[in-house]
């Protein structure tokens, strides 16, 4: 905790009292003036002992420069649009009152701000401001980052804010939760002055918790538009116009997710009756007294579109009515962005804020060969094919596409592999020589993929190729001129080999013309597109007559793992899916062992990956399960056995048998 400093003099005295009651609360003195929230108490205890924040030390609000600004807004672009409605009609009521309104990510970066125009330089000063930053680590507590820690509504008013600064703002703030009920973002309303009394917000509270829960629910509904929903209320009159529990299902009635309400009464049930399996989710039928038929035929069967069934938990009646799918046609099935762009590119993904940023720039970039394309992102996540995207859809299509993997070839071999050799260059090549994968890629794309791992020598070699335009194989002594886009991918991290001088910074430079960043597919909002492309694709490419389908507890379990191999991992997942089962519906039961491990009611917070893909402790555990049986943890994670083995190396795992 930082010890009391003497107090800068331009502190006012209220400043100075409000100082004197945070360090009173540090030592652990009871003072009457002290907030009475315990919340807002143990965000003091915090700001003081793990944040180590100086109350002494008032700090100016901190917004964040634009470009940083523009990054947080994109990464909750698809929120933003859902939002944009209510936070209007939320500001036009509190507007009057001299409040303003902030829409902040998860980070507690303001993403979306309505003020009023002429108080700019106030609001500004105030951090009541488009990008300003209410983390708690670092304005202290306050009502966005109060909310984002404890992860509940709440009012933080005038003295109830740790940074002297702010002790004239009265501010209220709810959490907006994704459908996994993580915290997404936070929305607040807060006014420069305001009366003295506390309780003068509770209207505020009530006002901005129930416009968080429709902004939630918007958002809800617009992710799972292309299911069945089922809405729900205990008031009949409200079902249609203010229905408080949102479900998503399956034409059996398998559920797929659920609003907070609906989770809530799914836990309920689950709490009543634990699942036999971890990985069951309970049908609509097993919720509600009721038969799937009977919830289908609600639009067609009945007058007012509604029919009521009782809650198996507790006996509730419930009103349920049924929003159908907004189906696309398949043509069209990608997305709104799909008729701009070319076919290659529509099939990458569906209405995931980044892989959208990745479709567009691709668009831009398809026919600019000049401009090299570095494509990242964690392994199996689809570089290969994004580069394949690229070729295809740009001018070049009609030539060939060489993609290279410098991490599969020997590093004493890949010099002539890329560079190719004249006949009698070196002892052991082919009598007539070769030509290397540079040269054949004339005309066409080369794709280099795991860049990072190409020696430090050939580096030199690639970057003359790329200045001169022109290959010089082994034992030539003529240049080959060539004209090649390249493409290079990695899944490392460049920069920080760059500075330990494994890379070099100049070819970094050369072919990081522009970069397409993919997302890991736990992250991808397009997760069930992924998953219904990647099963089509397996049974396009089986030689079976069979076409199974894809059970919605299946992609319920599929949607819920956290796939620390990507794409590839799912891919295979599916395939070992349909390799083993015999029956034409795919079930969870016919998924690989490591993929059941969360339920649609559970909070599971992912732990990030490392720039291999794994997270830290995935490796070890999936080893130790199989026994250290490397091929099995390859097929596993859908990545090669020398992957593993590299990265055992890299994490200084070492199996049993190995160690003296
Ligand atoms: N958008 C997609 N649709 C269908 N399948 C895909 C998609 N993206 C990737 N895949 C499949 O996932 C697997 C992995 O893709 P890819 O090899 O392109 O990944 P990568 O990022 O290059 O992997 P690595 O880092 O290991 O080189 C492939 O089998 C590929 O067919």
């Amino acid at each position: 905790m930082p010890t009391q400093s003497p107090l800068p003099a331009r502190l006012q005295s209220v400043q100075r009292q409000h100082i004197e009651h945070i360090f009173q609360l540090g030592e652990g003195l009871e003072v009457p003036q002290l907030p009475a929230q315990p919340t807002i108490r143990r965000s003091w205890l915090r700001c003081l002992n793990e944040y180590q924040l100086d109350p002494t030390q008032p700090r100016p609000a901190r917004v964040v420069p634009q470009q940083i600004l523009i990054e947080h807004r994109e990464s909750v672009d698809e929120l933003l649009h859902v939002a944009r409605a209510g936070v209007d009609q939320l500001y036009q009521q509190i507007a009057q009152l001299g409040y303003v309104l902030l829409l902040t990510d998860h980070r507690g970066i303001t993403v979306e701000f309505r003020g009023d125009p002429n108080q700019d330089q106030q609001l500004r000063k105030a951090g009541l401001y488009l990008g300003a930053d209410w983390d708690e680590r670092f304005a202290g507590t306050c009502a966005v980052g109060t909310c984002l820690h404890d992860r509940q509504a709440i009012i933080c008013h005038r003295q109830e804010h740790f940074d002297a600064s702010h002790i004239s703002l009265t501010c209220t703030a709810a959490p907006i939760a994704d459908p996994q009920g993580n915290v997404m973002a936070v929305l607040d309303i807060s006014a420069l002055q305001s009366p003295t009394q506390h309780e003068s917000q509770n209207f505020s509270l009530s006002l901005v918790t129930l416009y968080a829960r429709m902004i939630e629910d918007a958002y809800f509904l617009q992710r799972y538009r292309d299911c069945l929903m089922v809405r729900l209320d205990t008031s009949r009159e409200f079902v249609h116009v203010n229905g408080r529990g949102l479900i998503a299902i399956e034409e059996n009635g398998q559920m797929i997710a659920a609003n907070a309400v609906g989770r809530d009464l799914i836990s309920e049930h689950q709490r009543r009756w634990p699942p036999w399996s971890d990985h069951h989710t309970p049908m609509l039928g097993e919720l509600f007294e009721c038969e799937i038929a009977d919830v289908l035929s609600i639009n067609s069967a009945t007058d007012d579109q509604l029919r009521a069934f009782r809650a198996r938990v507790d006996n509730t009646i419930y009103f349920i009515s049924l929003l159908e799918p907004r189906r696309p046609r398949p043509a069209q099935q990608a997305q709104p962005l799909a008729s701009s762009l070319p076919e290659p590119l529509v099939r990458l993904g569906a209405d995931d804020p980044a892989m959208r940023k990745v479709q567009k720039l691709a668009e831009r970039l398809r026919n600019e060969a000049s401009v090299n394309v570095l494509i990242s992102g964690e392994t199996g996540t689809g570089k290969e094919v994004v580069a394949r995207a690229l070729h295809d859809s740009g001018n070049r299509s009609k030539g060939p596409f060489i993609a290279v993997n410098c991490a599969a070839i020997p590093e004493a071999l890949i010099e002539s592999e890329l560079f190719g050799y004249e006949a009698g260059a070196f002892t052991g090549g082919r009598a007539k020589g070769m030509r290397g994968l540079i040269p054949q890629a004339h005309g066409g794309t080369l794709f280099l993929d795991e860049i990072g791992d190409m020696p430090l020598a050939l580096q030199t070699r690639l970057l003359r190729v790329l200045a001169e335009r022109e290959v010089m194989p082994l034992g030539a002594n003529k240049p080959e001129k060539v004209d090649i886009r390249v493409i290079t991918a990695t899944h490392r991290n460049i920069d920080a080999m760059i500075q330990q001088g494994e890379f070099r910074e100049d070819l970094y430079y050369r072919l990081n013309g522009a970069q397409l960043r993919l997302p890991a597919l736990r992250d991808r909002a397009d997760k069930l597109y992924v998953i219904r492309r990647v099963f089509d694709d397996i049974i396009k490419e089986r030689a079976s007559s069979q076409s199974p389908r894809l059970r919605a507890d299946a992609i319920s379990a599929l949607l819920a793992y956290a796939w620390p191999g990507n794409i590839r991992q799912l891919k295979n997942a599916l395939a070992f899916a349909l390799a083993t089962s015999e029956s034409d519906e795919i079930t969870v039961h016919d998924l690989p062992e490591q993929c059941l491990s969360q339920r649609i009611t559970q909070q599971s917070p992912h732990k990030p990956a490392d720039a291999h893909g794994n997270t830290d402790h995935t490796l070890l555990e999936m080893l130790k399960s199989q026994h250290w049986n490397i091929s099995a943890v390859a097929r596993a994670l859908g990545v090669s056995r020398p992957t593993i083995y590299r990265q055992m190396q890299r994490q200084g795992i070492m199996p049993p048998n190995w160690q003296g």
